[in-house]
């Protein structure tokens, strides 16, 4: 810090009663005549520097008077007074002011012009990475196209002159903070379009670019002032939209996202959103705008209990900090994926949830019992596939909306009897529950007594099907080849395991569990279905 002057932040918090002089350096953001009760004539003045701002009164018997008659919003200025309260609020007395020259306020910008908190390159290249998941094309190519015809004041712009992110990038940080919320957020409301939700984040503000004059004190400029950023960002984006070509119905939403983004009708929207994604996107520009406020209030608050009133939101700010040891704890956040399974196998839960732990894929993976247990199904399908998405379909029913459903249909193929018991594995001996797997076993013995070795060939099929949030649907195979043994070896697994012997000698209920997730057949389905999930 420059130490023959003091920022704002630290006049600010100095104690009340001191009358202590300060000497600050800062730009002059806003000024206004007004007339006091007994006709005389004084100022308001508004100054800013990086640590805050500042509201002065400076009266016509003042030597700074003289200096600020002569002034514009943007100069900078050396401003001598004495710190002051008046019924609690910080109100010095100011004796006089210097404006600095073009040369002291070169020297002098990094103190004086706040800039956002996060670093604007990073911001810039993580806003872009965004906008490359936009799914649709021509809505990625509309944003692109947005960003690219307003050109690089997106990213320098202040949010607003007061309100919330007002300073140098406070545009791009707020615009980032949407777009990141919606990707969060759009897993848990899988109706909103996601194309349109983080095309209307990125873009909802987009006018505020020709609304403010982007010199050192933000100030409406006269179109900001006749149209207002909502209309100027409308215009923006329509152009866009027909330069690439996006069809008539994306358009209009599209549209109606930026016309409706401020909420409320007399907080300036020019229409009360009515899809749902402009509600959405409304709703993360409520929040940030807030969160922004509360952001600044805390920096710029002093040393009282509470912040100065700040107007975004009618209130004074509790500044101490919560009384919890565990304040600095961090919160895992995880991908924000569930996948429920839809199977009455324990095992199969089991397996797939050792195997997404094993691989530190980041889901909360639940079993059917957590929403309710798995409904009652016919698996009356001829296929793998078309039994496991019977399975799918039916938790799908109970599942919450934004959660993934998958199901597995498995069984074990055996050569010799023309791919039995294959889809029919888990009822082949006709036995449900307990005894099943024991029934089943030896049935399939008895089936091959005479089958010589060598003939003796199977393998293990799963099939995974996944239901998607969005109801998307996909299906992964997974296999693996081996022989069915003369009796039964080994106590791991479940089902065929102890007939089923692998080409090494060992049957798949003698592997060691975490081996049985490398090589099975389920874990190949299950590789594959990760890959899937790695790109949604
Ligand atoms: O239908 P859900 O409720 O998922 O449970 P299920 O046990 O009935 O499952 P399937 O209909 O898919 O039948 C698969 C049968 O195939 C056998 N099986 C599948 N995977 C196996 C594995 O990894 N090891 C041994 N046997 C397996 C086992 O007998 C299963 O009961
Ligand atoms: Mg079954």
């Amino acid at each position: 810090m420059n130490s023959d002057f003091q920022k704002i932040s630290e006049i600010k918090s100095l104690p009340e009663g001191s009358r202590a002089q300060f000497c600050a350096c800062a730009i002059l953001k806003s000024l206004q005549k007004r007339l006091a009760k007994n006709g005389s004539e004084f100022l308001v003045a508004d100054f800013a520097d990086n640590s805050g701002s500042m509201t002065l009164m400076v009266f016509a018997d003042s030597l700074a008077y003289i200096s600020l008659t002569r002034a514009s919003a943007g100069d900078a200025f050396k401003i001598f007074g004495v710190a002051d309260f008046y019924n609690g609020r910080f109100s010095p007395k100011i004796d006089s002011m210097e404006k600095l020259s073009e040369e002291e306020l070169q020297s002098l910008l990094g103190e004086l012009v706040e800039v956002a908190p996060e670093n604007a390159d990073a911001m810039r290249a993580e806003l872009f990475s965004i906008i490359e998941k936009i799914p649709n094309p021509d809505v990625r190519e509309t944003v692109k196209y947005a960003l690219n015809d307003v050109g690089e004041v997106f990213f320098r712009s202040t949010a607003a002159i007061k309100m919330h992110h007002a300073y140098v990038c406070g545009l791009l940080e707020h615009s980032l903070h949407l777009a990141r919320l919606a990707v969060k957020l759009l897993p848990m409301y899988p109706f909103v379009n996601p194309s349109l939700a983080i095309a209307g984040a990125v873009l909802h503000d987009i006018g505020k670019t020709i609304e403010y004059s982007q010199g050192l004190a933000t100030e409406k400029t006269k179109i900001g002032i006749l149209q207002g950023h909502v209309v100027l960002g409308f215009r923006i984006v329509r152009k866009a939209a027909l330069k690439c070509k996006l069809n008539e119905d994306l358009t209009g939403r599209l549209e109606h996202i930026i016309l409706s983004h401020q909420g409320e009708l007399q907080w300036g929207a020019a229409a009360v959103a009515a899809t749902p994604e402009a509600v959405f996107v409304s709703m993360l520009d409520y929040l940030d705008a807030r969160m922004g406020a509360v952001y600044s209030a805390l920096k710029t608050g002093g040393d009282g209990e509470f912040t100065d009133l700040v107007p975004a939101l009618q209130t004074r700010i509790l500044q101490s900090k919560p009384d919890d040891e565990f304040a600095g704890a961090k919160v895992e956040v995880s991908s924000g994926k569930k996948i429920f399974i839809a199977t009455s196998n324990a095992h199969k839960v089991k397996e797939i949830k050792a195997m997404f732990e094993e691989w530190g894929v980041d889901c909360d993976v639940g079993g059917a019992d957590e929403i309710g247990g798995m409904p009652e199904c016919d698996e009356n399908a001829d296929t793998f596939e078309g039994n496991a998405f019977i399975k799918a379909d039916a938790l799908k029913k109970i599942a919450p909306a934004d959660a993934y459903v998958l199901a597995d249909d498995s069984g074990i193929v055996v050569d010799a009897l023309g791919g039995n018991p294959g889809i029919h594995s888990a009822r082949y001996a006709g036995v449900k529950g307990e005894g099943a797997d024991k029934a089943n076993n030896e049935k399939l013995l008895k089936a091959l007594e005479n089958i010589p070795d060598g003939e003796r060939s199977a393998r293990f099929v799963c099939v995974l099907a996944l239901v998607c949030p969005n109801g998307e649907r996909k299906s992964f195979e997974g296999r693996v080849e081996g022989f069915i043994n003369h009796g039964a070896k080994g106590k791991n697994g479940f089902g065929y395991d102890p007939l089923f012997e692998l080409p090494e000698g060992m049957t798949t209920a003698e592997l060691p569990e975490a081996c049985k997730n490398e090589i099975s057949h389920r874990a190949r389905a299950l590789k594959e279905l990760i890959k899937f999930l790695k790109t949604q």
